[in-house]
């Protein structure tokens, strides 16, 4: 057997992720094509590279599919209820640093905390009809932050992408995304609520609790973090 290592198969995850593995003497790398989802490793042995999309890994890690993964602290805390059971955490990365934040339009002059919204949201239910819509892709996440944060007349709506977006189009009042330079909120006329921060979040590598492995594959283990320096 060999011990499968899951990384994004795309952009600045994927680029900085083959970075910090070569700069500790682990060359991954894509094969063939640009096209083709296949990965090699050099530098050490019985290490196999699984490509995959980033939102996708913390399934595999969690159904012991893959041994080990990088991947957004974000993606793993909404992705996996409980996540600490079926996952560890091996080390921060260091890069791809964002903050999962709720934010409002920036003209609701009175909203600017987790109460003001929550005395808004209750107005916006009698006046509409329906309640305070918030778009997101972080379903759990947010559930759980405005639940320990006593928000309750909202509903979720489904965003994918371009969240930020929804607001101007009419189908959320507020949303709940990611940022890191904040360059997306302001030309989209948002600003973040004071106490509205609800995740910060880095590339991370995480290691599968329950990933079926044999002798070869637990030496394999131990010669991969030793050599990263996390033994
Ligand atoms: N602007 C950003 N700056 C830094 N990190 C970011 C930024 N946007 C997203 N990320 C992080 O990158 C990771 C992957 O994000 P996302 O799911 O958007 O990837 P993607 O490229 O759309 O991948 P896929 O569609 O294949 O799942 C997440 O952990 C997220 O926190
Ligand atoms: O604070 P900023 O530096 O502006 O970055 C934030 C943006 O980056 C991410 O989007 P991405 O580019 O991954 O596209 P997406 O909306 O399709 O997820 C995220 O969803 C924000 O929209």
């Amino acid at each position: 057997m060999s011990l499968k290592l899951g990384v994004p198969s795309k952009g600045r995850l994927m680029d900085k992720t083959f970075d910090w593995f070569g700069q500790r003497g682990i060359e991954l790398g894509r094969a063939g094509s640009e096209r083709e989802y296949a990965g090699y490793v050099q530098g050490i042995d019985n290490i196999e590279l699984v490509l995959l999309s980033a939102g996708e890994i913390p399934r595999e890690l969690a159904a012991g599919r893959i041994h080990l993964g990088v991947t957004g602290t974000d993606l793993v805390h909404d992705k996996l209820g409980q996540w600490d059971r079926t996952v560890a955490e091996l080390a921060g990365l260091g890069f791809g640093q964002a903050d999962l934040v709720l934010a409002v339009p920036r003209c609701w002059v009175d909203v600017n905390t987790l109460d003001d919204l929550d005395a808004a949201a209750a107005a916006f239910r009698i006046t509409h009809g329906f309640r305070l819509r918030i778009a997101t892709k972080y379903h759990r996440l947010v559930r759980e932050f405005l639940r320990e944060n006593g928000v309750a007349d909202y509903q979720l709506v489904d965003s994918q992408g371009a969240t930020e977006g929804t607001v101007k189009n009419e189908t959320a009042e507020a949303i709940a995304d990611i940022t890191s330079t904040g360059d997306t909120l302001r030309a989209n006329h948002l600003k973040i609520l004071e106490d509205g921060l609800i995740l910060r979040s880095q590339a991370t590598l995480f290691r599968a609790r329950k990933a079926p492995m044999d002798d070869a594959d637990r030496k394999t283990l131990k010669t991969l973090l030793k050599q990263l320096e996390l033994d």
